[in-house]
């Protein structure tokens, strides 16, 4: 990452414009558009200077919020155009030189239920997200999403210093983003440079060959497309009857030695994996400490968990209650074989909505 560089013309000749309105990326919540909407950020056309005021301040071409008198920073969600491997992204401060924000970070999502505007986003000049609009985007969970560039200070918007320019070090596929300025201000443009993942696919169905418990509820539905509709619709264990009543905790912050259950699913095809998302949505009093997910390619029909060679593909991770992607996906190493199976150990007991698994065919 490198915010000194000035823009790359690089990454726009090789990689396309996710973020741009043109190719249908879309601003679906904002907390603040007091000054200046965030649909602004989205422009294809090069900022512009204009000497005019409206009512609500000092006409300018970007995202410009009001100056916070309160706690928090002011922060939006995009839609990209397409879900990408982030490459990099570029900011332009362009004449926001008394009033640009400060500092900024960003996050991002590989959201599958591609979510509707939570604001109606017309008419936004000189208003800011009612409470209901916030609990909406709260939803989304967004705070939680990766953090692809951490929080950095920004250059105001004088020629010499206007552009920044932040390359992605380990690119990963992401069809969301929220930005997040530090603590509120303007920003005139906001481009971001993905490559699309090809060939890459979302592995549907699945068979579920062995598990060690299903008391409340089958491993088959863990790789179904649809989103979990309740707790009924997800692999859930019965509590383990052997309980300590005072609980250890590992270095790590992982429950020690409270037993574990497992789940093997073979899938439709094989594939390399690329990533993995494990949803745990409903299961809020109910979920795993932890995760952990291997894999392996097999032509057994009677795979067992003890059976050696699994590859780890998500090593063992603390799990968050009742969230659509309850980890980071950053923890998931790659297959670079192809692999059929995989084995899912949750520890010690509870409940998991869905998993889903992303990959493609692999190049020999
Ligand atoms: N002169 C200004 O730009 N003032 C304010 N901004 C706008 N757009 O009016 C502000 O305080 O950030």
């Amino acid at each position: 990452m490198d915010g000194a560089k000035n823009e790359s013309a690089e990454a726009r000749e090789s990689y396309k414009d996710v973020s741009s309105q043109k190719n249908g990326a879309k601003v679906l919540f904002a907390t603040d558009d007091f000054f200046a909407v965030a649909e602004n950020l989205l422009k294809e056309e090069e900022p512009e200077w204009n000497e005019n005021y409206t009512e609500y301040g000092k006409w300018m071409d970007g995202w410009e919020t009001r100056r916070k008198r309160i706690d928090g920073h002011d922060w939006a969600i995009i839609a990209l155009s397409d879900p990408c491997e982030l490459r990099s992204i570029h900011l332009d401060t362009a004449f926001f030189t008394g009033n640009f924000a400060p500092r900024f970070s960003v996050q991002a999502a590989h959201l599958v239920d591609d979510p509707k505007p939570i604001q109606d986003r017309r008419n936004k000049m000189g208003t800011a997200a009612t409470d209901v609009e916030l609990e909406k985007a709260r939803e989304l969970k967004s705070e939680d999403w990766d953090e692809i560039i951490p929080m950095t200070s920004l250059r105001s918007g004088h020629a010499e210093t206007r552009k920044h320019v932040f390359e992605i070090a380990n690119p990963r596929t992401y069809s969301h983003v929220r930005l997040n300025i530090y603590p509120d201000g303007g920003i005139a443009r906001l481009r971001i440079f993905g490559s699309e993942s090809t060939g890459r696919q979302l592995l549907l169905r699945s068979e579920c060959v062995a598990f060690s418990n299903a008391h409340y509820g089958s491993p088959e539905v863990l790789l179904e497309a649809s989103p979990s509709k309740g707790m009924h619709d997800g692999w859930e264990t019965a509590r383990k009857t052997e309980r300590p009543w005072k609980i250890d905790l590992d270095d790590s912050g992982f429950i020690k030695a409270y037993g574990e259950e497992w789940a093997i699913l073979r899938l439709e095809t094989d594939v390399c994996i690329d990533d993995i998302q494990v949803d745990t949505t409903h299961f809020k009093g109910n979920c795993p400490d932890s995760v952990k997910i291997e894999a392996k390619l097999s032509n057994d029909e009677k795979l067992h968990s003890s059976d050696d060679s699994w590859i780890t593909v998500l090593p063992k991770t603390k799990l968050v209650a009742n969230r659509s992607n309850g980890l980071t996906s950053r923890n998931v190493v790659a297959t670079k074989q192809p692999v059929n199976h995989i084995k899912v150990t949750i520890e010690p007991d509870g409940g998991l909505a869905r998993i889903r698994i992303f990959g493609s065919k692999c190049r020999h």
